[in-house]
């Protein structure tokens, strides 16, 4: 790890996903806002269903996507803090079933306190995912403020009928997830500074992989339903597909897959805050969560995997496409019918 005199970690409370709103705090500034009325026919999802990125159609067979997202420092280091922020922007595209084409950043800096040097390091980070994905990073907004803050506005393309949103999933439809679990868990050790090199790579590693088999997946409609894990942890967004799909869904614990070594940082109460403040959002509609199982599903992940919901009919399908695009995956659990709480942990 690359050692910086200035801890970018220092300079606020939260970190990367984990500095979001609580989901009954947006609900409620959302909500008495006023109606997003989404007239427009051409706007095909807007928030109403809590979807990654919003998606406007242009022609019979072209619609534009965009998202926006920024975080206060996740990591000290400025390169992989813009590597990391850049990663999770663009993923809400693939998590459309989109393709990525070009992104603009948003920077905040404390120019006075902190060098502008790092905060060039942080822009030489994005460009270097955004090279990764195959786009350019085009212009941006930047001002200067008490936190830092980096982020993107992403834009992409999809044919109108491929998208991917909450609300397709089916019953019986299997759930996949494509990343291990645990960012939140070691951004908290590095935080704290407790985190040891080996799991810093690890945080690497999981938060740099890009989510572009979204764009591949895009095209088939054997997938019915797909979103990025986030900042609301496993359980809300899977919430957010259940419920979107007026379905419940059945995860078995013992399935979930785990970035190695975070069990010792737990064990040792090392985990975020806001791990308390996912569950004490989703916990009445969740049943069956024992003891500290509740840090891996409301782990607030930053970049973290696809969670993906496929007919069971396509499984061998769906298998065999991730193998071919050397894409790791994970089985966690099926929809079912509606039930009076969302999910089940079994
Ligand atoms: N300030 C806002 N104004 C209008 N809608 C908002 C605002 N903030 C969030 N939303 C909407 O709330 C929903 C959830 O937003 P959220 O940022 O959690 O999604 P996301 O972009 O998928 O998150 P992530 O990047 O962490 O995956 C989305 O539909 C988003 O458009
Ligand atoms: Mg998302």
């Amino acid at each position: 790890m690359e050692t910086n005199p200035i801890k970018l970690t220092e300079w606020s409370e939260g970190s990367g996903c984990g500095c979001k709103i609580a989901p009954a705090i947006l609900d409620q500034i959302l909500s008495s806002s006023g109606s997003f009325s989404q007239i427009d026919p051409n706007l095909l999802v807007g928030n109403s269903q809590k979807d990654d990125a919003a998606v406007y159609q242009v022609s019979e067979d072209l619609a534009v996507i965009n998202t926006v997202d920024f975080f206060t420092p996740i990591v000290d280091d400025p390169f992989d803090f813009g590597r990391i922020s850049a990663a999770n922007a663009i993923s809400d595209i693939y998590a459309m079933g989109g393709k990525p084409i070009f992104a603009n950043a948003i920077l905040s800096w404390p120019v006075e306190k902190i060098s502008p040097e790092l905060a060039a390091k942080v822009l030489e980070g994005a460009k270097h995912i955004c090279k990764q994905a195959g786009i350019e990073l085009a212009g941006g907004h930047s001002i200067a403020a008490k936190d830092p803050i980096f982020g993107l506005s992403v834009n992409g393309v999809i044919h109108p009928r491929k998208i991917k949103t909450n609300k397709g999933a089916k019953v019986g439809d299997h759930i996949f997830l494509t990343k291990p679990l645990g960012i939140g868990v070691l951004a908290t050790a590095l935080k704290r500074q407790k985190i040891q090199d080996k799991n810093y790579l690890n945080l690497l590693d999981t938060s740099l992989k890009l989510n572009s088999i979204g764009s591949i997946l895009g095209n088939h409609e054997e997938v019915h339903a797909m979103t990025d894990v986030t900042g609301f942890g496993l359980l809300g967004h899977l919430i957010e597909i259940a419920e979107g799909s007026g379905l419940s869904a059945e995860i078995e614990i013992e399935k979930l897959p785990l970035i190695e070594g975070i069990q010792d940082y737990i064990n040792q109460f090392i985990f975020p805050d806001n791990t308390y403040r996912n569950w004490n959002a989703f916990n009445t509609k969740t049943k069956g969560v024992v003891g500290m199982d509740l840090v891996k599903l409301c782990d607030p992940q930053t970049s973290g995997g696809l969670l993906i919901a496929v007919a069971p009919e396509n499984q061998a399908w769906f298998e065999s496409t991730m193998k071919s695009e050397k894409q790791v995956f994970w089985e966690i659990g099926k929809f079912v019918p509606k039930k009076e709480h969302v999910v089940a942990v079994v």
